[in-house]
């Protein structure tokens, strides 16, 4: 049993080490030979993963053509740089298991990341890992739980095969589902960070949740995930982890909009281009998704994060 973790940010050093704890044969990919050769020399990722050792032995490498020999590949680079990725490198993915470890939705093609891999490597298994998991907290050895959704007939064996003594896997068939809770919690934790930022006050963070996630649930709905998926790790258990705590990109990005403070341009913050296509896509489904909407016109500039506050409290008042 053979597994390559493609893609060296910090949720796939994270997994690798995990991974590499557990099995024997776990191979972390790394686009840069220089990164993979210090990562393989000084056993740590600095740069993105600063702290975290890796067991001795995970190989390194930065050969896509040779990692991708094992088994099971799992993909865990940024959403919207999958599409590129997987069509530069088709060839190496004929019948794999591909693992999504992404969030998001394509901006152009309005996809998640299984919806991509089903696109443009038809051949191949996909599957997806989400869920409420900090990659600090999965490389230190702590107690973390995710949601697998993949094919049935895979489903079973690839849960095995992917949890830890540490990393406990729950897993669905419902993909739609697992990868929409995953996309869509992002955007409503800009938007908790932004009442923060903006000192409107823990209530109102309260409130941007939970109105956030009844409009997570009815676009879910429209495009066929199950609810049960939603209320699971993979929905409500990753919003509740992101919309809450500091160590999140996207909660810290949406602190830095309500501030009116600057934010590092090249750090990944996933929310922010899926807000842009969740608010196309519920257009076109005629889903109601009002904050959505509201930090897609504060992130295109259309807004500030008090108007769209009192677009949104001046709404007409309604039943829960
Ligand atoms: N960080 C976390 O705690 C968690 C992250 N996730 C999800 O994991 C996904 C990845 O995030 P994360 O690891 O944190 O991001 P990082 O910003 O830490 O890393 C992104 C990685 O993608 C690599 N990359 C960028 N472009 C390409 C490309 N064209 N080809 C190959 N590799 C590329 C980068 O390579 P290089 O290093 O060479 O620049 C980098 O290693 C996101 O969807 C995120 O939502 C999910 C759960 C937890
Ligand atoms: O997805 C995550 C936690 O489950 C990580 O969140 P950020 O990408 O906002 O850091």
């Amino acid at each position: 049993m053979s597994i390559a973790v493609l893609g060296s940010g910090a949720f796939g050093t994270a997994l690798a080490i995990t991974l590499a704890s557990a099995h024997d044969n776990v191979t972390l990919w790394a686009r840069d030979e220089n990164a993979a050769n210090e990562m393989a020399r000084i056993r740590e990722n600095k740069r993105r993963l600063s702290g975290a050792k890796f067991p001795p032995s995970l190989n390194v490498s930065s050969s896509l053509a040779e990692s991708c020999e094992a088994e099971t590949l799992l993909i865990a680079i940024p959403t919207q740089l999958m599409d590129a990725f997987l069509r530069q490198n088709a060839a190496l993915f004929q019948h794999k298991t591909l693992v999504a470890c992404c969030k998001g939705v394509n901006i152009e093609s309005g996809l998640g990341p299984t919806g991509t891999i089903n696109k443009l490597v038809p051949t191949a298994t996909a599957a997806i890992l989400t869920g409420p998991s900090f990659a600090v907290d999965i490389a230190g050895g702590l107690p973390t739980a995710l949601t697998l959704a993949g094919p049935e007939d895979r489903l079973a064996d690839l849960q095995e095969q992917l949890s830890t003594p540490t990393l406990r896997l729950y897993r669905t068939t419902d993909v739609i589902g697992a990868e929409l809770g995953g996309a869509l919690k992002n955007v409503i934790a800009i938007a908790s960070g932004a009442a923060i930022g903006a000192g409107f006050g823990e209530s109102a963070r309260a409130a941007v949740m939970t109105r956030g996630y009844a409009e997570m649930l009815r676009l879910a709905n429209a495009l066929g995930a199950k609810p049960a998926t939603l209320s699971g790790l993979s929905g409500f258990g990753d919003l509740t982890l992101t919309c809450t705590s500091e160590k999140s990109r996207n909660y810290r990005y949406g602190l830095a909009l309500g501030a009116g403070a600057g934010f590092d341009e090249t750090t990944t913050v996933e929310g922010a281009k899926t807000a842009k296509a969740v608010s196309i896509l519920a257009q076109k489904h005629q889903i109601d998704m009002p904050i959505t909407n509201a930090i897609t016109e504060v992130l295109n500039e259309n807004l500030t994060v008090s108007e769209a506050v009192k677009a949104l409290l001046s709404r007409p008042l309604k039943e829960e």
